[in-house]
């Protein structure tokens, strides 16, 4: 069910007994005009290793970006995560890799890039298996950008469009951010937790949904209207206070924010 943001409340703080899965960006870093331009807040990785600390390693970053990616955004830390929107899964030792790019993909990306030489502000994202087509920095460019997609993908069996903020991919159709966190909830350290889910995007609705059926808590971060979340908070900035508000003590569900 769909609720709306007038209905949407801030989340409780961090307990201890959660298993929390957070998306990156939009959620953790604040968007920027291409991904290469965003930038981590110098006490966030502080942030995220003490919370992963209390909740004995059950927090996870979920995110579109591939994992490597990931660790390159909040490098020394290395956590839990789920990249190119649950394809890719990392776990203590347990990994699963992402698919080999398919041969047409390079193609794809080659006319990518000369489409883009004519919308300056253009980004073609490579993401191994996955290509993300950008216009935050080149509004004119959404309509060929979508059409350019589309008319790709009957090239790429067995993949589909993820349509995001201001981006839309080519990614292998398998799996998805839902299925990435209750894969995750089924082993150590996430099983027997409360699951708990903040995300911005279109992606992260499947998220949504799973921790929804399971009677965790799934938070919205910005006033998208439509979506499956209960809870909000306003933008990353907010998202970083919610999660620099457990402070030093253990904390349980229930607490004041
Ligand atoms: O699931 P997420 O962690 O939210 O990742 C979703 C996509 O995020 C990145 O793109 C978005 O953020 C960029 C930097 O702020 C912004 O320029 C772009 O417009 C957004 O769509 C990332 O580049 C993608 O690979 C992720 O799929």
């Amino acid at each position: 069910m769909s609720a709306s943001i007038r209905t949407r409340v801030r989340p409780p703080a961090p307990a201890d007994d959660w298993a929390l899965f957070l998306d990156v960006d939009g959620c953790l870093l604040d968007l920027a005009a291409a991904p290469d331009a965003v930038t981590v807040p110098a006490a966030l990785p502080a942030t995220l290793a003490a919370l992963a600390r209390r909740l004995q390693g059950a927090l996870a970053l979920v995110s579109g970006r591939s994992i490597a990616g990931i660790d390159a955004l909040f490098a020394p830390l290395r956590l839990p995560a789920a990249g190119l929107h649950g394809l890719e899964l990392r776990s203590g030792e347990r990994l699963r890799p992402a698919p080999v790019a398919p041969a047409a993909l390079a193609g794809i990306r080659e006319e990518a890039a000369l489409l883009a030489l004519r919308y300056p502000g253009v980004v073609v994202e490579d993401k191994g298996a996955a290509l993300g087509l950008h216009w935050r920095a080149a509004p004119p460019a959404r309509i060929a950008l979508h059409a350019f997609a589309e008319a790709a993908l009957p090239r790429l069996p067995g993949y589909r469009l993820q349509h995001g903020d201001h981006v839309v991919e080519l990614r292998p159709a398998d799996g998805d951010k839902g299925a990435a966190i209750r894969t995750l909830l089924q082993q150590p350290p996430f099983r027997d937790r409360l699951p708990v889910f903040a995300g911005d995007d279109l992606t992260d609705e499947s998220g949504f949904a799973v921790v929804n059926a399971c009677g965790g808590l799934s938070v919205l971060v910005g006033a998208r209207e439509r979506s499956a979340a209960h809870y909000a908070l306003r933008n990353p900035a907010a998202v970083r206070g919610w999660l620099g508000a457990a402070g030093p003590g253990p904390v349980h569900a229930g607490d004041a924010p």
